[in-house]
């Protein structure tokens, strides 16, 4: 699972990308420092995994992880070309969702591309990319269809309608997530073509230091005007926390997030979030040479989770030996939960639930 970064240039795409990663982009003050994409792996932040750490005692411990791609600043007309954004509007297409940075503070050291800070404009302006850039797609996937739907063919003719409708909504400025498509339509017509604002977003409000924990009127004025979107805003101080990942010590590090007011970075929350954005959670292995957190779909099955870990997993599951996060952590063992009768045994059918600590019987 990936998610990816844009934004206009210089409003700190690499700055974030730098907070979240241990992979390491060049971030510096002038528009289009960014000019290949930057991907790296980041870990999820999880309190339970500590827990579980505490209690197994466990050789090591592997945390979940996304993927994150940071990619050029893009402007207006990058979908025409201009500016180095459009090349990599292609990266973005394979992710699977979008975190939006938005310059929310004043600095006058800093350049703006369009002169002023101003972060619902800058929304739209990337808006306008995305979308047009959407529309180059269903534009060249017409073309096929059409052809098809006049020869009477019923399956086309609706497929067709579906992307007239996409169109139209493009053309005016409607994202393809917020467009009025059956969900039916929308897995058999919608999601193969991979349109870029199809994609869940989450809104990052890059602020400054002083704004860290209570945000600033540019944040009030971005969720105002995303407030019919259901997506989820969220505001960082990008440049302080990426300063903070610099300092090698845990006890520096969280004594400058307490200096700003935090207990954690702003970055852990982000992470989450976007875990969420993309629909996902975790289940638990936890045996002493290793506890780790495993990522899966929501609504996935036992069999399905078990394939997460080895495709052999899943095609030879027989059960699953299924403990609720809070009695591993209440009975304080393996053994005490399944003293207490609190462990359970399910099959194929069973969904699993964010938190389960998992053992998966199976034969190959
Ligand atoms: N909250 C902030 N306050 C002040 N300065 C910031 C903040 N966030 C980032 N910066 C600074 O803004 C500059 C641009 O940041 P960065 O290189 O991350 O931008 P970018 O969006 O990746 O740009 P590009 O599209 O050109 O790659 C850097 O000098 C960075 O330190
Ligand atoms: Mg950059």
């Amino acid at each position: 699972m990936k998610a990816g970064i844009v934004g206009l240039p210089n409003v700190g795409k690499s700055t974030l990308f730098n907070c979240l990663s241990n992979a390491k982009a060049q971030s510096a003050n002038f528009p289009f420092c960014t000019i290949e994409p930057n991907i790296g792996v980041v870990n999820v932040p999880d309190n339970r995994l500590q827990k579980l750490e505490e209690l197994v005692n466990p050789e090591r411990v592997l945390p979940a992880t996304v993927e994150i791609v940071d990619i050029a600043g893009l402007v207006k007309g990058a979908s025409k070309g201009e500016g180095l954004g459009n090349q990599f509007l292609g990266n973005i297409r394979e992710t699977d969702a979008i975190l939006h940075v938005l310059r929310c503070f004043d600095n006058d050291n800093i350049v703006h591309v369009d002169g002023s800070v101003d972060p619902v404009r800058d929304k739209e302006t990337i808006d306008i990319e995305l979308q047009l850039k959407d529309l180059e797609t269903v534009d060249k996937k017409l073309d096929k269809v059409k052809r098809a739907a006049k020869t009477g063919n019923k399956e086309a003719q609706k497929e067709e309608a579906v992307l007239l409708k996409i169109k139209e909504g493009l053309e005016t400025g409607t994202s393809v997530r917020a467009l009025d498509i059956s969900k039916d339509d929308r897995a058999e017509y919608v999601r193969p073509l991979q349109f870029i604002t199809d994609k869940p977003v989450m809104y990052v409000c890059n602020v400054d230091e002083d704004a860290a924990t209570t945000g600033n009127e540019y944040v009030e004025k971005v969720k105002a005007a995303v407030a019919n979107e259901n997506a989820e805003v969220i505001y960082l101080a990008v440049g302080t926390e990426a300063d903070i990942t610099e300092l090698d010590s845990y006890e520096e590090r969280q004594m400058f997030l307490e200096d700003l007011g935090l207990t954690e970075p702003g970055s852990a929350k982000l992470i989450r979030g976007a875990y969420r954005l993309l629909d996902l959670e975790t289940y638990f292995t936890a045996g002493v040479k290793e506890v780790r957190a495993w990522t899966i779909p929501v609504g996935a099955t036992a069999p399905q989770a078990a394939g997460v870990i080895h495709t052999d997993f899943e095609k030879g599951f027989i059960r699953a030996e299924v403990i609720a996060y809070e009695d591993f952590v209440n009975f304080g063992s393996e053994a005490k939960v399944k003293e207490a009768g609190k462990m359970r045994v399910e099959g194929k059918e069973y969904i699993v639930k964010d938190g389960d600590v998992m053992h998966f019987r199976f034969n190959v």
